[in-house]
């Protein structure tokens, strides 16, 4: 044997011995080694990172609670619970932290708010955002958020009843909406291809911030992923420009967006956002605002289509409510549609827009323990809750599977509720998690139910809908007869990049006699 041999050999050696070392400390002297979980899990963060890059980390980790109980060990340094009591004790502390692996969410030197771990940075991010998604500023935007609805119900007029895909047309839609608040403009995708590339994009980001959060040594594969990803970073980049340079051509106040508030908030050294940070701000809102709804309402349109007594109530709720479809609007109308938010709720609760587990774990200077649910979490160990396992918990969700708006609502008027009932509705809503919560949880839940309440509302205004016909009419569905966790017709199919993806339902609109006319333009 040469001496290069002999030095590659004793190298090989080395690097397999420390492997062993390495697997051998993860299996048995890991402060986690006692907890339960699956064998790979403890080893590697491949487990997760395999299941990730299949977009069915959900299932798996809704498979693994069933087999290892409430809390098991997903990676070698990571607990992933299954309790309202872990939500509690995770999300409610404030010296609790996103973990350094939302670090893998950012590609730019100019961070986003979700990649910002700064605890002061966070806090002036989430305070420049608190103003354009208040109450007030959405009240300021809604006609805006009208006109682009009804671009999307002209769509389904246009459609003659035939069958159409909700998943393209909600996705443009919550695209245009949430690109209409962070720049100013509109991007149009919902009538004109040019700017398609924006919703598209987001969700090839997700996949590979989802990947690379579950396998954080994969992120290293990075630079060489992008530069096959190269043309299309082109297109994305210079479609941004041009938006950018649209909306700083319009003086500040020009339009109610992101932009004429962050703009005023900028000051001198650190205080609110750099001049520089506001776009990577502004392009945030497109997954946050536009996923997200995109994935909600797709929903909805699915599990309306497929359970005829609620799609009844709703539509009697709605066209009892309003007077007509221009009435319906934002305000105490629409807050008293008690059913359309039990809805909303349920099916955020089936089929949650963002399915990724909320990992956490202690800021550095925090010093004393952290407990969750009874649990003492050693330093350096992230902990997390999955919404999509939570809210399929039986222990708070009886038949968890079932899509039962009712489930919500109280009693009907003057009929009061037994003490055990009570109990149960208030133990459900302690585990109810779409937003997660606290410090570090969702910012655009107001918008989130404001834009989803006027589209399913004006939607069933103006048209009746049903599943379309035959086979295209399972678009959305699980397989009967699959071992992966898409074996249920009823389900609405997830595909997990943290935020879902989705496919589907195709459906049938038939306009409403004479409702319709309304939405005619000269
Ligand atoms: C149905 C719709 C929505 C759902 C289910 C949802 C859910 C969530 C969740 C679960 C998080 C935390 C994720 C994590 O910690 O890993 C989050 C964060 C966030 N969401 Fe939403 N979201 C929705 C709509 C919106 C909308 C319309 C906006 C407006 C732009 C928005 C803005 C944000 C922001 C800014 C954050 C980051 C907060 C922070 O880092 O402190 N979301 N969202």
């Amino acid at each position: 044997m040469g001496m290069f041999s002999a030095m590659a050999f004793n190298a090989v050696g080395a690097i397999v011995l420390l492997g062993v070392l390495a697997l051998t400390y993860r299996l048995l002297l890991h402060p986690l080694s006692d907890y339960p979980g699956p064998l790979v899990a403890k080893l590697t963060d491949g487990y997760g990172g395999y299941h990730a890059s299949r977009k069915r980390l959900h299932l798996a980790t809704y498979h693994d609670h069933l087999k290892y109980g409430p809390v098991f060990r997903q990676a070698p340094n990571r607990l992933i619970f299954n309790t309202a009591a872990a939500l509690h004790d995770i999300y409610l502390n404030p010296e609790i932290n996103k973990a350094h692996i939302y670090k893998q969410t950012q590609f730019n030197p100019e961070k986003n708010i979700f990649g910002t771990l700064d605890r002061e940075r966070h806090k002036q991010k989430r305070k420049v955002y608190g103003q354009i998604l208040s109450d007030r500023s959405l009240r300021t935007f809604e006609p805006t958020m009208r006109n682009e609805i009804d671009v999307f119900l002209r769509q389904l007029l246009k459609a003659h009843a035939e069958p159409v895909n909700m998943t393209p047309l909600c996705e443009r839609l919550a695209t245009d909406i949430a690109g209409q608040l962070a720049f100013g403009q509109p991007l149009n995708t919902q009538t004109d291809a040019t700017n398609r590339i924006f919703p598209r994009s987001m969700i090839s980001m997700n996949a590979v911030v989802s990947f690379f959060m579950a396998w954080p040594a994969i992120s290293l594969t990075w630079p060489l992923l992008s530069r096959l990803n190269k043309k299309n970073g082109l297109m994305f980049g210079r479609a941004l420009r041009g938006i950018v340079q649209a909306r700083m051509a319009l003086p500040k106040g020009a339009k109610h967006d992101f932009y004429s508030i962050a703009a005023e908030d900028v000051g001198e050294g650190e205080e609110g956002l750099r001049r520089s940070e506001i776009w990577a701000e502004a392009v945030f809102f497109l997954p946050a605002g536009g996923t997200t709804i995109s994935a909600a309402l797709s929903a909805i349109f699915f599990y309306l289509s497929r359970h005829p007594t609620v799609y009844a109530r709703l539509a009697r709720e709605i066209r009892t409510t309003f007077s007509s479809g221009s009435a319906i609007q934002g305000g105490p109308q629409m807050s008293g549609c008690k059913y359309l938010r039990a809805v909303i709720d349920e099916t955020m609760r089936v089929a949650p827009p963002f399915v990724g587990t909320f990992w956490r774990e202690p800021y550095s200077s925090h010093t004393k323990p952290f407990v969750v649910d009874g649990h003492v979490i050693p330093r350096g160990v992230l902990v997390g809750v999955n919404p999509y396992c939570l809210m399929h918990n039986e222990a708070y969700f009886p038949e968890p599977f079932a899509f039962r708006p009712e489930r919500w609502l109280g009693p009907a008027d003057g009929t009061s509720e037994s003490p055990e009932a009570e109990r149960a509705r208030s133990a459900m809503r302690g585990a109810f998690a779409p937003f997660a919560s606290g410090d570090t949880g969702c910012l655009g839940k107001a918008m989130a139910y404001y834009e989803t309440s006027l589209v399913v509302a004006k939607t069933l205004w103006y048209f009746d809908f049903e599943k379309a016909p035959g086979e295209a009419g399972r678009l959305g569905e699980g397989e009967p007869g699959r071992k992966d966790g898409r074996h249920r017709t009823d389900e609405y199919q997830l595909f997990d990049l943290a935020v879902a993806d989705h496919d589907g339902p195709n459906l049938v609109f038939k306009p409403r006699a004479g409702y319709w006319k309304e939405l005619e333009v000269d």
